[in-house]
């Protein structure tokens, strides 16, 4: 179980003049699910690089169980597209993500590629991928790991609609009940079908986000997302969302 916790975190890049995280403060409870919506250029990105210990924040702390994340890998990152080593096999990009991660937890190759549906193309080349593809074997890279808290950039922004769908169902299918989940995405309808929470960020993250309960339970989300009222509560977010930012 993984408890995040982001306290008055302070950053920028040194070639900026002004902040670009100020005093960004919030909690992920353990198994829970949150998704971050914010404009493009507010920052979102760079606060998966803290997370994932690219960079340190210049001030404030992130505590993960109570601990200061202060080296790189504690937390499973899958970044916006899906950075597989071209001259490595779907099976070896897959494994090198269990040889670099906690080894904690043992990682079932073969299961888990029958349940990507990836059993075929096991020793394909990421050349010869489609993208859905590409970003699932890119998941799995991220599940071997081993790690609860997941960080996922837009994991689907590149993909048709129609993939994305079927992505997003796959998805959440794979997540466990144990695993702590951050989301990126500017979909709103992703962001109610795959997470317990929404955080919005006005702008710049500055402060604290705007924290929104998803109403629909997990496990009715998908036979939801049919009905109306799936639909209002999507409008109603983006009008909150236009408002703020
Ligand atoms: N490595 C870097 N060095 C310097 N500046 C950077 C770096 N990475 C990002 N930036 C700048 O930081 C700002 C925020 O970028 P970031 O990618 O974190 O935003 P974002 O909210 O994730 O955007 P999007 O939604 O478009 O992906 C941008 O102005 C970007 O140019």
């Amino acid at each position: 179980m993984s408890h995040l916790k982001l306290n008055q975190v302070s950053f920028r890049y040194k070639e900026q003049s002004s902040w670009l995280l100020k005093h960004v403060s919030f909690e992920v409870e353990s198994g829970s699910s949150v998704s971050l919506l914010g404009p493009s250029g507010s920052g979102k990105s760079t606060l998966f690089y803290l997370l994932g210990g690219m960079y340190t924040p210049d001030d404030g702390e992130i505590m993960l169980d109570n601990m200061p994340l202060s080296k790189s890998g504690m937390v499973g990152y899958m970044p916006q597209d899906s950075s597989l080593f071209p001259w490595m096999t779907v099976k070896e990009n897959i494994l090198l993500g269990y040889k670099l991660g906690n080894k904690k937890k043992t990682f079932s190759l073969g299961n888990w590629l029958d349940r990507a549906g990836l059993t075929e193309i096991a020793d394909s080349y990421p050349h010869q991928l489609s993208g859905g593809m590409k970003q699932r074997v890119s998941f799995l890279r991220v599940l071997a790991g081993g790690h609860s808290l997941i960080c996922l950039d837009e994991p689907f922004a590149s993909l048709d609609a129609l993939t994305r769908s079927k992505m997003q169902k796959w998805l959440a299918s794979l997540m466990n009940a144990d695993q702590t989940l951050l989301l990126i995405t500017h979909q709103i309808e992703e962001a109610v079908l795959l997470t317990d929470h929404i955080y919005l960020f006005p702008n710049l993250l500055e402060g604290r986000p705007i924290e929104i309960r998803n109403p629909f339970p997990k496990m009715e989300r998908f036979q939801v997302r049919k009905t109306p009222v799936f639909w209002e509560f999507v409008q109603q977010m983006e009008q909150q969302l236009k408002q703020q930012t």
